[in-house]
């Protein structure tokens, strides 16, 4: 009777992004059936493999819920100014309503400038200083995509948020950062933890919502832990074995968690499935004549 039964404790994200994909892939039908295709641009610069597998996967995902999907590859020697014409070019091109720069970018080019010319009603990362301002001060707009998934894996396990305690591990402005602000405004009590906090066990030992954003494999164990805490790994790296895995220790952290997510199918596939619903939002501002009705 055992084994026939789900995991209890498993957060599957990617049975979570499946449904949310479904529901936009009706969406995207209703767009088209006005003759509005949503369209995603990805420019990818240089050949790091692990890169090129994250937006290999961004384009087969487009594709499935019925977007149309657009590769720029540029060499790893692109000037900058040449990244900016590109997306400039986009800005304008009216089939195109998603613009996403795979980051890390090489360190010629400076990101900052690079973000900055992303029209911010295009920018489906939400990575622009309007949409992270608007971000902060509660205002609608793109949510970065790593964090908008974990709140809404948060939100289909019925974890409750509101008067939780919830520590970050990671500052970073694509993840640990923006994470605690979503957080706050639905009424965490937020802790953010990073390279330079001491005693790192004495603050993740309080949380009821581990958010674990490092890049470390298997950097924390059932001693940075409380019991029947919620543990969210985003972390993607490979370990001795060169097999992916996250930053927890996910077989010394399982028994002690109330709920963990796995790595890979927890915290990557929710990524993806936010910037499909980003780039429809985006889509149904432009293409939908009845204003749809969506946070
Ligand atoms: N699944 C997904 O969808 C995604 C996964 N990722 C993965 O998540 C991980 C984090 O990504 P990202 O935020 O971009 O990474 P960054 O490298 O930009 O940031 C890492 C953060 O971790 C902190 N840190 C590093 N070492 C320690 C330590 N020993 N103790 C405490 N804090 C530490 C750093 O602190 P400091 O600021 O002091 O340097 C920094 O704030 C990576 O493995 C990445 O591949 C990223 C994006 C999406
Ligand atoms: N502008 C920009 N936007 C990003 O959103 C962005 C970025 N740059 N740079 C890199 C990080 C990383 N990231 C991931 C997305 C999906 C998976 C993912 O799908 N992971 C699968 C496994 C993938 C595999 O098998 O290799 C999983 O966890 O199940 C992982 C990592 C987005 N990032
Ligand atoms: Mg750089």
């Amino acid at each position: 009777m055992e084994d026939i039964q789900v995991d209890k404790k498993l957060i599957d994200g990617k049975a979570i992004g499946t449904i949310i994909r479904e529901e936009i892939k009706e969406r995207v039908q209703k767009l088209q059936s006005k003759g509005c295709t949503p369209g995603l641009a990805v420019i990818i610069v240089g050949d790091d493999p692990a890169s090129h597998t994250y937006v290999k996967n961004k384009q087969k995902s487009s594709v499935e819920v019925g977007m149309k999907s657009e590769l720029i590859q540029l060499a790893a020697t692109v000037s900058e100014q040449e990244i900016l014409d590109c997306i400039a070019q986009l800005n304008d091109d009216d089939s195109i309503h998603g613009i996403l720069v795979q980051l890390p970018l090489p360190k010629h080019i400076d990101e900052n400038r690079v973000i900055l010319a992303i029209d911010p009603a295009k920018d489906v990362d939400g990575f622009h200083p309007v949409n992270v301002g608007k971000m902060m001060i509660g205002q609608s707009t793109y949510l970065s995509c790593t964090p908008y998934g974990i709140i809404k894996l948060l939100e289909r396990t019925n974890t409750q948020i509101k008067g939780k305690h919830a520590v970050i591990i990671g500052r970073s402005n694509i993840v640990g950062k923006p994470m605690g602000q979503l957080l706050l405004q639905r009424d965490a009590t937020v802790t953010y933890c990073h390279s330079r906090t001491k005693d790192l066990a004495h603050h993740t030992k309080q949380a009821d919502i581990l958010i674990v954003a490092i890049g470390m494999a298997k950097f924390i164990k059932k001693e940075h832990i409380k019991e029947g805490a919620v543990v969210i790994d985003v972390g993607m790296n490979r370990d001795e074995n060169g097999k992916l895995c996250g930053d927890v220790d996910f077989a010394d952290v399982k028994e002690k968690s109330s709920m963990i997510t796995p790595v890979p199918g927890g915290v990557g596939p929710m990524t993806i499935t936010m910037l499909l619903k980003n780039t429809l939002l985006s889509a149904e501002q432009v293409c939908d004549t009845d204003k749809h009705e969506d946070k």
